[in-house]
């Protein structure tokens, strides 16, 4: 295995992660094809573990004994070799017990594959969401301590690693969890980085739309507040074993931030706890949490706390009850009936005008790019 020394500028570092080292050198590693190959068995069928929207991910065996998750990125999420390896540079510096790290890469000829660190527990999509395809049981410590660790990982996200990053695609799939289930937030290297004193930047929209906030999902505008958002539904489904949206159940009870609501309204949150749990659960906790994940997804993005401030209220540090809880940002409640969203609910240079104010961040608006992978006058099929 060949490494190769980067330098880097002074990063950051806090209490429970790190980013970059004080000699402002960091070494990036990087892998020989053939390496992969022999670790991955010439990528055979047999390794290959998953296959997202970036390409296929195998498990391999390193040459040192470690076992690693290796993402071969397809031609069309193929970049340049220079911003390729400035990605991979920022990525592999950043380190927190919450987040999926980086080992390396490989950019021999074409190849650009990523390798990560290999989480034995898949993600919480395939387990606890999973409709009985794991053994895995999540009780309800076990949740709460995933809650918190997500929250964590995306807290230092957004608040310590300078210049910032949004994630831009949190959700159950992206969160792997290890042999102690301690939740890894993966994928967060495939956001762009975002120099605080920048106020726009255009990518491509790499979210799934049940997890994306309404300003998001209309104009394309990612903020922290839009992760915030996908954080709050997350936090519901962990409490909740039921993913944000279910087609079989009856209309009116299909989309889960909406059951919320509608139980939150009523008092009845403690229904929508996961049954699994045979009420062995600690109900007031529960109910905070599913009032966090509301507080998270309200339409107006002021409205909705920092990661932070989610740490704290999730820990019990700051209360939730002095918060004002509102309806939350509901995408199809912009959709007529034939799932189209009227002209309304647009701005008259076609973005979605809504009730929301606007956000006090900088954002980053790709509505061309979001328009190319959804048809915004038509989501109902994609919610
Ligand atoms: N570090 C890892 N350790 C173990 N398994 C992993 C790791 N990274 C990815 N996987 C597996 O590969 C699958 C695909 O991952 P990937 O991140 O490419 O796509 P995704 O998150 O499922 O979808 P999308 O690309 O739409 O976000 C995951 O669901 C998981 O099962």
């Amino acid at each position: 295995m060949t490494c190769f020394p980067f330098l880097f500028g002074k990063r950051a570092k806090s209490p429970t992660g790190s980013v970059g080292n004080d000699e402002g050198m960091h070494n990036v590693r990087l892998y020989t094809y053939k390496e992969l190959k022999v670790a991955t068995e010439d990528f055979s069928l047999a390794n290959k573990i998953g296959e997202g929207g970036f390409g296929s991910v195998y498990k391999g065996r390193l040459r040192n004994g470690k076992l690693a998750a290796i993402k071969v990125l397809s031609a069309q999420s193929r970049q340049g070799l220079k911003e390729f390896l400035a990605e991979t540079k920022v990525i592999s510096v950043i380190e927190h017990e919450n987040l999926v790290q980086l080992y390396g890469c490989c950019v021999e000829n074409n190849h650009r594959i990523l390798v990560y660190n290999y989480l034995e527990n898949n993600s919480l999509a395939q387990t606890l969401l999973g409709r009985g395809s794991s053994s895995l049981q999540f009780d309800w410590q076990s949740r709460s301590r995933i809650c918190i660790g997500i929250a964590r990982g995306l807290a230092f996200l957004h608040e310590d690693v300078q210049p910032y990053i949004i994630h831009r695609d949190i959700k159950a799939s992206n969160i792997l969890l290890d042999r102690d289930l301690t939740p890894k937030i993966s994928d967060f290297g495939l956001a762009r980085l975002v120099p605080a004193n920048m106020s726009h930047i255009s990518t491509g929209v790499a979210g799934t739309i049940g997890y994306l906030a309404p300003e998001y999902a209309i104009r394309g505008q990612v903020t922290r507040k839009s992760d915030i958002y996908s954080f709050g539904v997350l936090l519901v489904e962990i409490v909740s074993g039921r993913c944000n949206k279910n087609t079989k159940l009856p209309i009116g009870e299909q989309y889960l931030l909406e059951t919320a609501w509608n139980l939150y309204e009523r008092g009845e949150l403690v229904l929508l706890v996961d049954m699994s749990l045979n009420g062995d659960f600690d109900a007031e906790e529960a109910c905070k949490y599913i009032k966090i994940g509301l507080l998270c997804t309200q339409d107006s993005p002021k409205l909705r706390p920092s990661m932070s401030t989610v740490v704290k209220m999730l820990m019990g540090e700051m209360s939730v009850e002095d918060r004002k809880i509102t309806k939350p940002g509901l995408l199809s409640d912009l959709m007529d009936p034939r799932g189209k969203i009227p002209e309304k609910n647009k701005g008259s240079d076609g973005l979605f005008l809504g009730n929301s104010t606007t956000s006090s961040e900088p954002s980053t608006v790709t509505t061309a790019t979001f328009t190319a992978q959804y048809d915004t006058n038509n989501l109902s099929s994609a919610l």
